[in-house]
Order: C-alpha cells, then structure tokens, then sequence
C-alpha cells in the first residue's frame, strides 16, 4: 500500500456550502459591495477551511524544517552549506528580546506564531534542544543531506515517505499546541535548485524559465545552475510527483509536504511562503487536488518561477515586499491579514443590524 494513502484518504475538500453562506454575509455587511477586496475572497476561503461563516481560527506556528543538499558542493548558491546548520543554532539561540535570533523568529514573535524547528537532515551533529525536533528515523540512519541531484536521486523512496510522514507528525504536535494556521518554512543552502528542478518537471517548464538567484547568485553562478537544474532533469524522465520529489528533492521540501497534507486533512490554513515551499506544495496538489482549498500564499516572492508556481495553482499572493528569505517569513507576515479576514465575517455588522441604508 501507497504508505501516504491513510494521509490522503483524510483530506477532503472545502466545505462549499459554508463558502456560500459567508459570500452572502459579506454581501450584507456594512460596507460597499466588495470593497474590502481580496480580504472578503480571503474571508471565504477560510469559511471553507473551517466549515463556518463566521470562521474563528485561533493560534498560529511556523514550522521551520532544515536541510542539507548534495548539490550544494556544486556552487549554486552565494553562500557555503556551513550556513545550514549555523541557521538552525540561530533559530534556537536565546537572544535579550527571547528565543531565536533569525527573522523568523523575530516576525513569529512579533505576530503571536510559535515557532518549531526541525532536522530533517542537516549535515551537522546539532545539540540536543528542547525546541529542536528530530525527523522521525525509518529503520535505518537519517542521512546527513541529500545525494547531489545532477548525478543521482537526491533522496531513496523510503527516505521520501519518512521525511514526508514527520513533517505531517510535527504539524499533528503544532495543531494539538492549538494552531489553526500552520506556516511550513525551511532552511536549506542549495535548495533553490531541488525546487526549481521540482517545479519545471512538475510544470513542464524548461529549467531557465524556473530557476532563480536563490541567495543572491551573479550572472555566471546562475547559468551554471540553470545548467546544473536541466542536467538533473534531462538524466531522469520521471512525472509521479512521489517519484519526482525524490528524485530531485530535499528532505526539507519532503517535510514540508507532509505538513502541509496533515494541515489539509485536519481542516486548518497551510500559510504557503515562498519558492522553495511553493515547490512542496506543487508536489502536494499533484497528489491531492483538494489541498488546493487550503493553501494561502503569503507574498509575492522575488524569486524567478514563484509566480508561476502560483498562476498553476490559481492562487493570488496578499502583498509584494520583494521578500525572498524562506524560513516561512513572508508566511508569517500574512496572519494579521488572514486573522482580519475572518474578523470581517465575525464581527462587522449587517446593514440591517447597523440601520444602515442598503
Ligand atoms: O523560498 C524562497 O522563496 C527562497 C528564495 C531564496 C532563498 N531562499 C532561502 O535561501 C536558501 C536557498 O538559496 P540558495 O541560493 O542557497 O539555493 C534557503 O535557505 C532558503 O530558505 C528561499
Ligand atoms: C544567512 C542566511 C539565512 C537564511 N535563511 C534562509 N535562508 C538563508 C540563507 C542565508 C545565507
């Protein structure tokens, strides 16, 4: 048996009845027909997640999954893989302003998210920490970083179905925590090519047409990645969207994935942040059409093949602040807007009740 199929067989679509009665309340509420915007399509979307017109979502956590990358030794990015790991002490370090020293933890902190980190495979002996939480092992050892994609599959299948099963376990501790909105995020030098390589096959796209400047790549380094992104693609010919993920992935985007399909199938927001989470989340409604109905993509992205991850999905991005970070940043800077969406449907006043003249 397909050992995601317990996983997928949960995930049902959004409740359409619940999305038609807040589409007639928002058309009741004390303002000019549809002048609150992409906020009252945003509003009605989360009527349908959680099956009510006055939708009440309550915490929030971004969950931020760390991986090391084969290809990473191949300069494709501006920055050395030590980065991974040092990122990962940074996310769990204690600074004077409270847990965590990167931007994540920051705007988490700032904006109410709880804020998880994960080893999905990080090539680093990382210390034992309270708030680090390791990759649930499949019989077998974790690899340090995935095999270099231009060669090889960068991931086995069972290490594929393990990574995606811990991703979904720690999105289960996150929603029992209280969290209605989950925000996957990761840290993974290199892992802009994995996800360009994702996209373009799953997209039917050629690899200059997905593939961007990651952390800030010159004009060479970029042709050389384009380069090394169509090599990975012209050596496999796979389409199933498990195999692609293996074969060009990361155990980051692996994780990922199981968070965002545990989100779907408990009926909660996925908060879908930038490139290397739009490629998971490519992976996940190729798998499971409905899981559309629970992505809601943060930002607009500066990364090259964002916006046509989101034009495949036929999704529309909050805001446009040239954030091209990862980590689930742009993500979490769209819970006050999510928050003040379902807000509207719950406490505006209808024209009726205000006696205001429709
Ligand atoms: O997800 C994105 O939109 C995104 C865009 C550019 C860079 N990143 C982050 O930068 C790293 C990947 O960039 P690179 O150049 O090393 O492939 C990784 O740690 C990501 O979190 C992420
Ligand atoms: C410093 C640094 C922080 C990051 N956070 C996510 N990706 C990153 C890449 C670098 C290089």
């Amino acid at each position: 048996m397909n050992p995601l199929y317990p996983l997928l067989s949960r995930i049902v679509p959004a409740d359409r009845a619940a999305m038609a009665r807040a589409q007639a309340r928002q058309a009741q509420l004390t303002k000019p027909a549809g002048a609150l915007g992409d906020l009252e399509t945003l509003s009605v979307r989360l009527a349908g997640v959680f099956g009510s017109e006055q939708p009440a979502p309550q915490g929030a956590a971004v969950l931020v999954a760390a991986g090391d990358h084969g290809v990473a030794q191949d300069s494709v990015s501006a920055y050395p893989p030590e980065v991974t790991p040092a990122m990962v002490m940074n996310f769990l370090t204690e600074t004077r302003a409270g847990p965590g020293g990167a931007a994540v933890n920051v705007l988490a902190r700032t904006l109410g998210a709880r804020v998880y980190v994960m080893d999905a495979g990080v090539d680093a002996e990382l210390p034992t920490h309270p708030a680090l939480h390791r990759a649930a092992l499949y019989q077998g050892e974790q690899r340090r970083g995935t095999r270099n994609l231009r060669f090889e599959a960068a991931m086995s299948p069972e290490e594929t179905y393990a990574l995606i099963l811990a991703g979904a376990a720690l999105a289960r501790r996150a929603i029992e925590d209280g969290a209605d909105f989950i925000v996957p995020g990761e840290m993974g030098i290199g892992n802009t090519t994995p996800a360009a390589a994702i996209t373009a096959r799953l997209l039917g796209l050629d690899a200059a047409e997905v593939t961007g400047r990651g952390t800030g790549v010159d004009d060479e380094r970029l042709a050389h990645k384009v380069g090394v992104v169509r090599e990975a693609l012209g050596r496999s010919p796979v389409t199933d969207p498990i195999a692609v993920l293996a074969e060009f992935g990361g155990f980051e985007i692996a994780a990922m994935l199981g968070m965002m399909l545990e989100t779907a199938a408990q009926r909660r927001v996925i908060v879908l942040d930038g490139f290397v989470e739009g490629s998971a989340a490519l992976v996940g409604t190729a798998l499971c059409p409905q899981m559309g109905d629970y992505l809601f993509p943060a930002g607009h992205c500066a990364e090259r093949g964002h916006a046509v991850q989101l034009a495949h999905l036929g999704l529309k991005p909050m805001f446009d602040l040239g954030l091209r970070l990862g980590e689930g940043s742009g993500g979490v800077l769209a819970l006050p807007l999510l928050r003040a969406a379902a807000a509207t449907l719950r406490e505006m006043q209808t024209f009726e009740e205000a006696g205001v003249p429709g």
